[in-house]
């Protein structure tokens, strides 16, 4: 009898989608057919009527544009849950490599990708996450996800060492994730009316967790998910896009709409921490990966968490005047009690609510 795990803390192996794809069959197992999905309507990209917000850094800073920009990063945040941040000081060349590194991870031979492979007890590692039955569902995607910063969260046990200069790659990486966090974090203390120091603070010396997602191409795409909806756990989480159509959806007005990739440009997604720690003014934004029947897509994700000493609860600036605070304040221990042990299918945040 397999092994089941005892929560969401691991993952049961399964194949390699990677390696399903290549054998180019007509259809898809079972395991990945997900016909309940198209019970939304999608926004087809490129349409007229909805555009997930465009944030520039560079107008931030300019006295004759500040109060604007700050308007619509304000606003992104709270009627979207993400936007897209063009001008953030990453150099090209840097988010060209990233990009780069981790396609080269994915082109590796299944045994090498397979030496970095997840372990019980571990999330981290090459494989898929929260696969936790036999019969669950399963998604069209294979991931690598590791812990970057602080530096003594690295477990190298996981960090392929090749292509040659991953590892250098994910360090850097977490560095500029860092601040461009930290940056964000400055603008979520303005649009909210906060004092920003304690939470620049608590970014810092935040967690920082990268998860590369390599969705090949699938010949049934329209009856798979790439990613399941979910909202993000983290505070913020910086997504870049390596894919030459869209794949990543928002919801928006129980609508799915398309995040169409801008060169250059990191899309950064409000997490359910902020969404808490903002009372309820943000909006951590429900979304998924849907595939394509002949291009792949890889995005590298960074998941951003203030200091683990740091509390999980609405600011309380922000609840003195009287405002009800909408969610409970927990440890971040407790935090990830609950997240590990819910079960898939209930809305975890709805487990905080006052
Ligand atoms: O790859 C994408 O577009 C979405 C990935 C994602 O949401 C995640 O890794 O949390
Ligand atoms: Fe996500």
């Amino acid at each position: 009898m397999a092994v089941v795990p005892k929560n969401l803390e691991w993952s049961l192996p399964v194949p390699s989608v990677q390696e399903l794809a290549s054998q180019k069959l007509d259809t898809v197992s079972l395991r990945y057919i997900r016909d309940d999905r198209d019970d939304i309507v999608t926004v087809q990209p490129c349409g007229e009527t909805l555009h997930v917000p465009l944030v520039d850094m560079t107008n931030l800073v300019k006295p004759e544009s500040q109060v604007e920009e700050l308007r619509k990063f304000h606003s992104a945040c709270k009627d979207w849950g993400v936007f897209q941040l063009i001008n953030h000081g990453v150099p090209h060349e840097s988010l060209k490599n990233t990009g780069k590194q981790a396609h080269e991870f994915f082109e590796l031979p299944l045994n090498e990708k397979q030496r970095w492979a997840h372990k019980p007890g571990s999330l981290q590692g090459y494989g898929q996450a929260f696969v936790v039955s036999e019969e669950q569902k399963l998604e069209w995607s294979d991931m690598i996800f590791l812990e970057v910063l602080p530096i003594h969260d690295r477990n190298l046990e996981f960090w392929p060492e090749k292509p040659q200069q991953f590892r250098e790659m994910l360090e850097m990486h977490g560095e500029y994730m860092k601040q461009v966090t930290i940056s964000i974090t400055r603008l979520i203390a303005k649009g909210l009316g906060i004092e920003d120091q304690k939470l620049c603070k608590a970014y810092e010396k935040g967690r920082y967790g990268v998860r590369i997602n390599f969705y090949p191409p699938c010949p049934e795409p329209d009856r798979v998910v790439g990613a399941s909806a979910h909202a993000d756990i983290s505070g913020i989480s910086l997504l870049l896009d390596y894919g030459k159509m869209p794949g990543l959806q928002v919801l928006k007005d129980e609508k799915w709409v398309f995040v169409e990739p801008v060169d250059g440009a990191i899309v950064v997604i409000i997490g359910q921490m902020t969404e808490i720690m903002s009372n309820g003014i943000y909006k951590a934004v429900d979304h998924r990966a849907v595939v394509n029947k002949s291009k792949e897509r890889l995005s590298v994700v960074t998941f951003c968490y203030p200091d683990s000493s740091v509390d999980i609860g609405p600011v309380k600036e922000l609840t003195d005047s009287g405002i009800r605070p909408l969610y409970k304040t927990v440890t971040q221990e407790e935090y990830y009690q609950k997240f590990f042990n819910r079960k898939l299918e209930v809305s975890f945040i709805d487990g905080f609510k006052n």
